[in-house]
């Protein structure tokens, strides 16, 4: 299916004031109740890593396990959970991170990834790029990198992506929101 980046924007509905006062929240729930905008969307990330030697996915607690899900079963990739605080099992790693909203941290299972794996990021957005950093840490900390960091929205004026390049992520979104858009 050919993306359209305009039926995919108009269905990413912005809420002012949620969850705090001064914030337009990017809301995806319209997005992932059409099934032909999904279809786009796990389309094009598809087509682009299908042939990259991208060793496992590595999913962001809670809307970037939506898209890691199909991503690892089409790619056929170990998934790996990025987690909040206090959500998984096991012995874990730990980061914390600030984020447009507040401050939180993110946590790994340790022994998840390791030297020489190559991980495909995947949330649904960037803002402050907080969270993607913090889950890119943890990979690094792992022995493992960052193949691309990849989402379906970038909001460019809050530095996220930026920041990430300059930290020499690779950063690959679909669609972008300015400000006042
Ligand atoms: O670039 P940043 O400033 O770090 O912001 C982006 C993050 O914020 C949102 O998640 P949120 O923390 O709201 O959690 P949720 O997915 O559980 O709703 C979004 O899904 C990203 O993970
Ligand atoms: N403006 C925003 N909309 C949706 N999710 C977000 N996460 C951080 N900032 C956000």
């Amino acid at each position: 299916m050919i993306f359209d980046e305009y039926t995919i924007k108009s269905l990413i509905r912005p809420v002012p004031d949620f969850p705090k006062p001064g914030i337009v929240f990017r809301d995806i729930t319209p997005l992932y109740h059409s099934p032909r905008a999904m279809r786009m969307v796990a389309d094009s990330l598809i087509q682009r890593y299908v042939e990259s030697p991208v060793t496992h996915i590595g999913a962001i607690d809670a809307r970037g396990f939506l898209l890691g899900a199909v991503l690892a079963y089409e790619l056929n990739k170990p998934l790996v959970l990025f987690r909040k605080v206090g959500k998984l099992p096991a012995e874990t790693l730990c980061e914390a991170y600030e984020t447009e909203y507040g401050e939180a941290h993110l946590e790994v299972h340790k022994g998840a990834l390791g030297e020489g794996d190559q991980v495909l990021l995947l949330d649904d957005l960037i803002a402050t790029g907080g969270t993607f950093l913090a889950a890119a840490s943890l990979i690094k900390q792992m022995g493992a990198e960052v193949y691309e960091a990849a989402a379906i929205i970038d909001l460019p004026d809050l530095g996220g992506s930026r920041k990430m390049q300059d930290a020499d992520i690779p950063v690959f979104t679909l669609c972008a929101f300015e400000e006042n858009e």
